[in-house]
C-alpha cells in the first residue's frame, strides 16, 4: 500500500456520525483540481461541483443553460485534487425530468465524473426520482429552499418560506424526500426558524446555504468566500479578507463553521 492511500475518503457515514457528534459539516463548491485541493486540505469535509459554476466560472447569468458535460468536465477536474473529501455533483437542470433520464444522468456523474453523491432540486415532485436512485445506490441530496433552476418561474433569487403555507409545504417536500431515500437535505435562503424546524424533524444531515445558524453543516459557493464575486448574496463573507492568502481564507472559514462562528444572524434570515 502507498503512502498515499493513508488518508482516509470521507463517506456518507462519516458526514452522518459528524452530524450525530453535533459537529458541524464544513461545505463549499469546487470547480477546479487546485481549488479542490486547497479545501480538501484546509478540512472541507464535503465538496460540491455545483451548476452555479455556469455563473460564476462560464459567465451565464443563470444556471439554466449549463449541461450535463460542463458538469462532467469539471467533476473530473475536482476529483483530481481531493484525497479526503467527499464529492458530490449537481445534477443541471433538466437532466432528472423523468426516472429513467435521472438514472442515466446520475449514472454518468458517477462513473466519467467521479461523484460520490448527487444533488437534485426538488421538491414533493422529485419523490420517485429520488426513490429510483436511492434504490440503485446512489447517495441523493435534495436541494429545497430557493431553487436556481427554477429562476425563470420564480421571478428571482428570493427567500423562500416565508409565508406560512409556504413554509409548511416546505416542511412536507424535505420530509417525503427524506422518506423516499435521500440521503441530505440542502436548505437555500430560507429563514433560520424554518430551518431549524426542518432539521429538528429530519433523521438526515441538513446542510444550509442563507438558511441560518441552526443547520448540521455549512456551505458557499466558493467565488463569494474569496470576494471574486460582484454581487454575492447578503449571506456569504468573504473570508479573504484579514487573511494573506487563500490557504488561510479557507482555514477561517473551516474554523468559522465548525466553531458555529459563521453564520451570523446578518448572514441569515429572520423571516
Ligand atoms: N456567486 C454565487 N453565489 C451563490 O450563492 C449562488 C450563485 N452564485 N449562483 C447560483 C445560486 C443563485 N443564488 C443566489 C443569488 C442571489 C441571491 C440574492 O440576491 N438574494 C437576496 C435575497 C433577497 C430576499 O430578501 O428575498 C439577498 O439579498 O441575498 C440569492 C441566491 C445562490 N447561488
Ligand atoms: C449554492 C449551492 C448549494 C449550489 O447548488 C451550487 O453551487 O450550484
Ligand atoms: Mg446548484
Amino acid at each position: 500500500m502507498s503512502v498515499h492511500s493513508q488518508i482516509k475518503r470521507l463517506t456518507l457515514r462519516d458526514l452522518q456520525g459528524l452530524c450525530e457528534k453535533q459537529e458541524p459539516i464544513v461545505s463549499l463548491t469546487a470547480y477546479d483540481a487546485t481549488q479542490a485541493r486547497l479545501m480538501d486540505a484546509a478540512g472541507v469535509d464535503l465538496v460540491l461541483v455545483g451548476d452555479s459554476l455556469g455563473m460564476v466560472v462560464l459567465g451565464y447569468e443563470t444556471t439554466v443553460p449549463v449541461t450535463m458535460d460542463d458538469m462532467i468536465y469539471h467533476s473530473r477536474a475536482v476529483a483530481r485534487g481531493l484525497r479526503r473529501a467527499l464529492l458530490m455533483v449537481d445534477m443541471p437542470f433538466m437532466s432528472y425530468t423523468s426516472v429513467d433520464q435521472a438514472l442515466g444522468n446520475a449514472a454518468r456523474l458517477m462513473q466519467e465524473g467521479g461523484a460520490q453523491m448527487v444533488k437534485l432540486e426538488g421538491d414533493a415532485q422529485q419523490v420517485a426520482v429520488v426513490a429510483a436512485l436511492a434504490h440503485q445506490g446512489v447517495p441523493v441530496c435534495a436541494h429545497l429552499g430557493l431553487r436556481p433552476q427554477s429562476v425563470h418561474k420564480l421571478g428571482g433569487y428570493r427567500v423562500q418560506g416565508r409565508e406560512a403555507t409556504a413554509a409548511r409545504r416546505m416542511v412536507e417536500d424535505a420530509m417525503a424526500l427524506q422518506d423516499a431515500g435521500a440521503d441530505l437535505l440542502l436548505l437555500e435562503c430560507v429563514p433560520s426558524a424554518l430551518a431549524a424546524e426542518i432539521r429538528t424533524l429530519a433523521r438526515i444531515p441538513v446542510i444550509g446555504i442563507g438558511a441560518g445558524p441552526q443547520c448540521d453543516g455549512q456551505i458557499l459557493v466558493v467565488q463569494d468566500l474569496l470576494g471574486m464575486t460582484d454581487h454575492a448574496p447578503r449571506f456569504t463573507k468573504n473570508f479573504l479578507a484579514g487573511q494573506p492568502d487563500i490557504q488561510a481564507a479557507l482555514a477561517a472559514y473551516v474554523q468559522a463553521v465548525k466553531s458555529g462562528a459563521f453564520p451570523a444572524p446578518e448572514h441569515s434570515f429572520l423571516a
